[in-house]
């Protein structure tokens, strides 16, 4: 691996805070922090400028260097460290020329962190000590936040061992024998500005800092940013989070103490979606349990916060899943089409069939490549995964731009024009003391990588109360710090995953529309798409669910034909209906039948199946039936929206995987199809020349070894506590 130093690099570093529009069109302009090189930045040619306004929103650091030893040394750096960038310098068209060095490059390096550019010079100084550090290290992601701003402050500077108190300085760095932290500080996080918003959006672990002498129930104010950042961690959806009891020589290091937290804020946090939780003691001014054990609280057993962010298990966060590239910039080489951009999900493998979207024009991914190439070390993929960077060679002719993803045609991201989003107003970042509201046709531009998308919000369903979840569905507009849900019409269509599915492609900025400047509103996540006609409003029944005699529930079955899914479904119907309980079986077939009779098994036609039945669902469990749902549903994102269908109204939704191996389900062959299938006479059938994507985490996963049907059914009966 090459050596090399950052101090070579005749670099300038800005962080995007405006676009802004010029008579040559859109460019970016630097926030206004400064490195000393930096200023050559007003001497770049506008095209320069123009390129990297086409593929960075705001938020987004641009490093930029110039000349034959600074740039490979400064893309190296941004590679190793980032794995998500994009560099219109890399084209391969400009490759020759670059690696000769004479022509200007820019990198945009991780949208949506918040990095200042006195972090980035600290980050390249300390790469700069041993310029290998990167190249194993996994790069984690932490934010803290949640009490006044000094306790966040004492607890990032006890972590990452720094006592500088530099206000300027937002990021902190540790390592660990394994991982490389970068810890982003969002103080109390009650006032967030766009940046932290993203920061959040991205983040791998939270750590939330709760001083020991106060507490998360009681009405304090510290409480009170607690509950908020916790909110909006779990709205963002960070996979990991740690619960930081600060402070603890103000309560003499009591067990007892720290105890009672810990229950108060499990109790708490059962309404927040956390996956992961765990609680250190901090007693932060000497940076004990952080660094280094504390010997007066000998009573906890638990593992100090940097051995535990050392070991904290992020690989599987990542969405290996759903093959999402987006493109950040495109160009072409000789004959064929080459785009540069990240993988924002999934593994892409050169041969795969793709789909660029939205256009949808068919295609096959050629030679994948790391940007790295650049500095003569070329490297030909074999796959790239989520979150690298890469180059991908498309045949010539495929029309596709910045701000496209490509996706497998099996497993499509929303396209839509339509979204329901639940959006989060930042502040701090207008500068004029405004209070920015959204409401009901207020313009805004949509902010997904590499592309700017102008758009309207349509409706606000509610503004939500974060603390006591009351959602005010008179609400006029949303202000600085509110939450709420709307939907939003986008002029053009827009390329989207659920955040449930995918936070990356799952998460937006909105963008004030301001000519001549932009300013972000708002950092949403997707629900989904919308399609109905916003004229129509929901009508509130006066019976509630609480009235209902019988609580439903949606069981969701999923696997091939033949699995065993109505099988069983029908042995729980019985089971239940013989003990007073309503059930109902939706078979897929019988769907087909009527419902759903216009549907073929092409990918769309499943889709819309799944959809209409996962509605049909939700209405049922809400009139008080157990539903159990027997359809192959062979993608996992159409299983997700049908658990958000229900997860939307407060129903319980349970997947169940019927996991019988392919070979058995063709042995079985129950309806003669596999067998037409493999005769060629039936064509997509599932498994055999049409996709099924397994469950990750169903509630109940079913294998050929549980036992007879009826054996199987009661114990999901049991399980589920149906
Ligand atoms: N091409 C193809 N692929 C898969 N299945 C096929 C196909 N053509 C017909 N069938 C029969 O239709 C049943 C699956 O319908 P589903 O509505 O469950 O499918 S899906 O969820 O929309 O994928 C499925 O029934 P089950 O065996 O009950 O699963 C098949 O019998
Ligand atoms: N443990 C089991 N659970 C469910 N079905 C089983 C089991 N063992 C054998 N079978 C048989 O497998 C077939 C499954 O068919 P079916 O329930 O129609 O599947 P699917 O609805 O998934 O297409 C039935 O003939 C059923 O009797």
């Amino acid at each position: 691996m090459a050596r090399w130093s950052a101090k070579s690099a005749d670099a300038g570093i800005m962080r995007v805070d405006r676009t802004l529009e010029t008579a040559e069109g859109t460019c970016v302009r630097p926030d206004g922090y400064r490195l000393s090189r930096s200023d050559t930045l007003e001497a770049e040619s506008i095209a320069l400028l123009r390129q990297i306004a086409a593929t960075c929103v705001p938020g987004d650091v641009v490093v930029r260097a110039h000349g034959p030893h600074g740039r490979p040394a400064l893309d190296r750096l941004c590679i190793r460290a980032f794995g998500s960038l994009a560099a219109p310098g890399w084209l391969r068209e400009t490759a020759d020329a670059d690696a000769r060095g004479n022509r200007p490059g820019a990198v945009v390096v991780d949208p949506f962190w918040n990095w200042t550019t006195t972090d980035l010079q600290r980050y390249l100084d300390g790469a700069d000590q041993d310029g290998d550090r990167f190249g194993s290290a996994e790069l984690v992601r932490v934010v803290a936040l949640g009490a006044p701003g000094q306790a966040v402050n004492d607890l990032v500077a006890a972590l990452c061992a720094e006592d500088d108190g530099n206000a300027a300085v937002r990021t902190g760095f540790a390592d660990t024998p394994r991982r490389h932290l970068v810890v982003g500080d969002l103080g109390a996080g009650d006032d967030m500005d766009p940046h932290d918003a993203l920061a959040l959006a991205r983040a791998d672990v939270a750590l939330l800092v709760l001083p020991a002498d106060s507490d998360v129930t009681a009405g304090s104010a510290t409480g009170d940013l607690f509950r908020r950042a916790a909110f909006a961690v779990s709205m963002y959806g960070v996979p990991h989070v740690v619960v930081c009891v600060t402070g603890m020589e103000s309560v003499s290091f009591s067990q007892s103490r720290f105890e009672e937290i810990r229950r108060n804020v499990v109790s708490f946090s059962s309404r927040l979606r956390f996956g992961d939780l765990a609680f250190v003691p901090v007693s932060e001014a000497a940076g004990e349990c952080v660094r280094r054990p504390c010997e007066a609280m000998e009573w906890y057993r638990g593992r100090i916060l940097l051995d535990h962010l050392d070991d904290i298990h992020i690989a599987s966060d990542r969405n290996l899943i759903d093959g999402r590239l987006s493109v950040q910039y495109t160009g072409t080489a000789g004959e064929r089409s080459v785009v540069l951009g990240s993988i924002s999900g999934g593994v892409l493998r050169t041969g795969d069939e793709v789909v660029v979207l939205p256009g949808g024009e068919h295609t096959t991914i050629g030679a994948l490549t790391s940007p790295s190439r650049v500095q003569g070390s070329e490297e030909t993929l074999a796959e790239a995964f989520s979150p690298m960077a890469v180059e991908v060679d498309l045949p010539a002719g495929v029309t596709v731009a910045a701000g496209d993803v490509i996706a497998r045609p099996g497993n499509r991201p929303h396209v839509a024009t339509d979204l329901d989003l639940m959006v989060m107003v930042v502040g701090g970042d207008g500068g004029d003391g405004e209070e920015v509201v959204l409401r009901r046709g207020t313009r805004v531009t949509i902010a997904t990588p590499g592309r700017l998308t102008p758009a309207t919000i349509s409706d606000l369903k509610y503004r939500l109360d974060t603390d006591t979840r009351h959602r005010d569905r008179v609400a006029s507009g949303l202000g600085a710090g509110e939450v709420g849900r709307v939907t939003i019409h986008a002029d053009a269509p827009v390329v989207v995953d659920s955040h449930r599915n995918n936070r990356l492609t799952g998460t937006i900025a909105l963008l004030a529309e301001e000519s001549p400047t932009v300013r972000t509103l708002a950092v949403a996540t997707v629900t989904g798409p919308v399609s109905h006609d916003t004229n129509v409003v929901w009508q509130q029944m006066s019976v509630t669910r609480q009235d209902r005699p019988h609580r439903g529930a949606t069981v969701w079955f999923t696997g091939l034909s033949g699995s065993g899914k109505s099988t069983i479904a029908a042995e729980i119907e019985r089971s239940l209906v013989a003990r007073g309980r309503p059930a109902y079986v939706m078979d897929g077939d019988n769907l087909r039948h009527g419902l759903n009779s216009d549907l073929g098994f092409s990918d769309d036609d499943r889709r819309e199946n799944i959809r209409r039945t996962a509605e049909v669902a939700a209405l049922m469990a809400d009139a008080g039936t157990v539903v159990l749902v027997s359809l192959i549903s062979p993608f996992i994102s159409e299983r997700a929206r049908a658990r958000e269908v229900h997860d939307e109204q407060g129903l319980p939704f349970y997947e169940v995987f019927v996991d019988t191996p392919i070979e058995q389900c063709e042995q079985r062959d129950v309806k003669g199809l596999y067998a037409r299938a493999r005769r060629g006479e039936i064509r997509s059938f599932t498994g055999i020349d049409s996709p099924y994507e397994a469950p990750e985490k169903p509630e109940v996963h079913v294998v050929p070894g549980d036992g007879g049907p009826a054996v199987v059914a009661e114990e999901i009966i049991e399980q589920l506590g149906l």
